[in-house]
């Protein structure tokens, strides 16, 4: 009698999650999907408790995700790119709600950094059988990032590639070649360690994680729960070095070929000469001339 009870009671770690999915309906290059219907149909099979909930305009995330967290759902889940990743997770800053990824964009850094499965069905199987892990958040001038935030021409392209009209790695590459040809690097300084450096910037990425996406390793050494930001600093770009730069970012070489100078620290001071940009986990904030960028180790939770 009691081997019969044993067999029909639940295993003792079996918890249903409750799951919300925040789609941005506007991610991605490939719009010929009914993503809905995908996630309905691979979430029901997993046997998922969840609801579907999709963004109305930039911002909307947010809002909904922090919403989700307060009615109790366990994992929230960005289903767009990295700027619906930063948008979902700032929502779930403070909440006990956990993040979770549909990778649905074009570059899906930090979808990448945590090996989550870049296929939908993928994806939302491993959010239906998640483990649970905590990372780390940076923030720069009171923005929260969780992949990677930057100063310099990664921020300018950024700026450029949002009014481009179209979307994707190749709208991507052709303007960071055309602006390349325009753009100056600026004198900096920077406080970090107790050390002063007097610099120019033609590109200062502060990174969580090791990719920018696309396995573009700008900190390949980049660790997301070790409580440090890996600086990478690119003082100049001449071509032979771009295409060190180049190289050293598809190949995960960076640190050694000899294009740019790292850093690891919990808080960095910024000036510049002139008002420089600034990005976020690849989306352009804005132009300004003073900067603090630190830590706050494993104040997230994230379903991987
Ligand atoms: N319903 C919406 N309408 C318009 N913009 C939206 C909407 N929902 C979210 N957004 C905005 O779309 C921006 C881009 O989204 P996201 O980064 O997820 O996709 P992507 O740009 O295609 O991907 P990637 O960053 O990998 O290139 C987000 O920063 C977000 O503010």
């Amino acid at each position: 009698m009691r081997l019969y009870l044993l067999a029909i009671s639940p295993p003792r770690h079996f918890t249903l999650v409750r799951i919300c999915f925040i789609l941005n309906p506007t991610s991605g290059t490939n719009r010929t999907q009914d993503v809905p219907a995908l996630l309905t149909r691979y979430a029901t099979t997993a046997g998922a408790e969840f609801e579907i909930r999709p963004t109305q305009y930039a911002g909307h995330a947010e809002e909904l995700a922090r919403a989700a967290a307060q009615e109790g759902y366990r994992v929230v889940v960005a289903v767009g790119g990295d700027g619906t990743v930063n948008e979902v997770a700032r929502g779930l800053l403070g909440t006990s709600a956990a993040l979770g990824i549909v990778p649905r964009g074009s570059g899906n850094g930090l979808a990448r950094h945590l090996h989550i499965p870049l296929d939908l069905p993928g994806a939302v199987r491993r959010i239906c059988a998640p483990t649970f892990q905590r990372m780390d958040v940076g923030h720069i001038n009171g923005r929260p990032f969780f992949c990677t935030a930057g100063l310099g021409f990664d921020a300018h392209v950024s700026k450029m590639f949002a009014r481009a009209g179209t979307r994707g790695l190749s709208t991507y590459v052709k303007v960071a070649l055309r602006e390349y040809r325009r753009y100056q690097a600026m004198p900096i300084e920077v406080e970090l360690n107790n050390q002063h450096l007097a610099t120019n910037c033609y590109v200062l990425a502060f990174a969580n994680a090791a990719q920018y996406g696309n396995n573009a390793y700008i900190a390949p050494r980049a660790d997301i729960q070790d409580g440090l930001l890996d600086l990478c600093l690119i003082d100049g770009l001449s071509f032979p070095r771009a295409v060190r730069v180049g190289l050293g970012l598809a190949l995960g070489t960076l640190p050694t070929s000899g294009g740019a100078v790292y850093h690891t620290s919990c808080h960095i001071q910024v000036k510049a000469a002139r008002p420089l940009g600034f990005h976020v986990d690849g989306d352009y904030v804005a132009d300004e001339t003073d900067f603090v960028v630190s830590l706050d180790p494993l104040a997230l939770e994230v379903a991987v």
